[in-house]
């Protein structure tokens, strides 16, 4: 059985890195440390200037005598740069680096473009997008690559491709790992664990050795919750609060299904919880939901619906989806990575909450310790959060977040190896998995 698509090698791998700074494509071999040009980038005037940083803003662009020399930069490209464009420029941030695993797959396929656009980090942001792909996906991500700069994103300035962890998620500020091995046929829930475990762990060890101080990591590959424990566990000198497992798109889906029973539209949802693990134990919590500002139940008074329809669909929302539409949600899962990072660098309005899985240590629920588990959260915008503590727990919401528990202290007995805990013992429950997303 083939262990993982990635194996980690500095030595072997492959950097190619587009740069509209320097308005060249080129392979850098680091076996080689030699740089060849592909063709030459057509791109506007943004590939013939020059930004230099300063502390928290890019300074306006020059066009520099030497860059408009060069035989890459040519044509109209170069003789109808716009001066307007260092007004437009002078007013934006300082560069972020994101790094996407799994950037050549069908959830980046959407989320890419929307990162590029700034409908993530907003008009005024540029990015330097650093793609990681398996061995097997090199050719695709170069692919992807290509369509990125025929976008032509002004706030697209860097784009990388690579195999190597270590080498693509140096000075990360974001790390959305979405890359994961799909579980194949006859393949045990244990094993799949287990090899997604090696992945998240050598990633986890990457992020601890070359990526930001303060990297913001938001874990899509599944089994996510589990994921993001051996993740953090292999990353010990970045705090783990800074990691995240993906439940959002269990949030919208659970938004979505309120708001149709209740004939509103899904703006008037708010307050909305997922429990616990990505999987089929998860909790969607009705309870601490509201509708216009007041309780669920108060204005779904069905309370049989609430727990046994209203729970299930969303639970198993992603299994119908791939049933009609032959495979897993793709683009409602990128809004979703969206909409996850926008709640931690906006202000979460008042009285409002936002669901993520993240560590539980300290968790004013009474949720077990030392798991990744997703519950509501609060953020003032920078980039961090705090877990809100004003939610009511009853007999029935406690009885479900058990189960979610239960399963995934035993999917961290099932990975002890991955996180340096000891000898693993696998005693999972029944197959959980979300069907269509394994
Ligand atoms: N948390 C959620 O809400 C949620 C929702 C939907 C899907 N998912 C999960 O997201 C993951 C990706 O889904 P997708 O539809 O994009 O799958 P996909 O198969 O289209 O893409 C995955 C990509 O990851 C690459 N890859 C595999 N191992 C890698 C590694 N070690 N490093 C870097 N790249 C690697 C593959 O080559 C492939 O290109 C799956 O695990 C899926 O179950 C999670």
């Amino acid at each position: 059985m083939a262990v993982a698509e990635f194996t980690p090698s500095s030595s072997s791998s492959i950097i190619k890195k587009t740069s509209l700074y320097s308005s060249q494509l080129f392979y850098v071999s680091t076996h080689q440390k030699r740089r060849f040009s592909l063709r030459p980038l057509q791109k506007t005037h943004y590939a013939n200037i020059c930004c230099s940083v300063t502390s928290n803003e890019v300074q306006a662009p020059v066009v520099t005598n030497d860059l408009k020399k060069k035989p890459e930069c040519f044509g109209v490209f170069c003789l109808t740069y716009d001066l307007k464009a260092e007004e437009e420029t002078s007013c934006w941030k300082k560069l972020i680096n994101v790094s996407v695993s799994g950037a050549a797959g069908m959830i980046a396929n959407h989320l890419l473009f929307k990162l590029a656009a700034g409908e993530v980090f907003g008009p005024d942001q540029p990015i330097a997008l650093k793609l990681l792909g398996s061995e097997r996906s090199i050719q695709a991500l170069e692919g992807v690559a290509m369509e990125l700069e025929d976008s032509l994103y002004p706030l697209l300035r860097e784009v990388s491709i690579g195999i190597d962890p270590y080498e693509v998620f140096q000075d990360a500020e974001w790390a959305l790992l979405i890359g994961a091995k799909p579980r194949g046929p006859g393949m045990e829930r244990a094993d799949l664990l287990d090899i997604n475990g090696q992945i998240f762990a050598e990633q986890g060890k990457a992020l601890n050795a070359v990526a930001s101080r303060n990297v913001k990591v938001i874990v899509v590959g599944n089994p996510c919750n589990t994921n993001a424990l051996i993740c953090l566990k292999n990353a010990p000198d970045i705090s783990a609060k800074n990691f995240h497992a993906l439940t959002r798109l269990d949030e919208n889906r659970a938004k979505c299904q309120l708001a149709l029973k209740a004939g509103v539209f899904y703006d008037k949802v708010s307050n909305m919880t997922i429990w616990g693990n990505h999987s089929t134990t998860q909790v969607p919590d009705f309870l601490n939901a509201k509708i216009n500002g007041f309780p669920v139940k108060e204005v779904i008074r069905d309370t049989k619906w609430l727990e046994e329809e209203f729970t299930e669909k969303v639970q198993k929302r992603g299994g119908v989806l791939i049933q009609k539409w032959g495979r897993s949600s793709a683009a409602s899962t990128a809004v979703s990575v969206v909409d996850a990072i926008r709640s931690l660098v906006t202000p979460t309005p008042e009285g409002d909450w936002f669901s993520t899985g993240v560590y539980t240590d300290g968790n004013p629920y009474g949720i077990a310790e030392g798991i990744v588990f997703s519950m509501p959260c609060r953020s003032n915008g920078d980039g961090d959060y705090e877990l809100v503590k004003d939610v009511i727990i009853d007999d029935y919401l406690r009885s479900r977040i058990k189960k979610s528990e239960d399963e995934l202290l035993a999917e961290k007995r099932c990975v002890a190896h991955r996180t340096g805990e000891g000898i693993a013992v696998c005693d999972l429950p029944g197959d959980t998995m979300l069907p269509g997303e394994m």
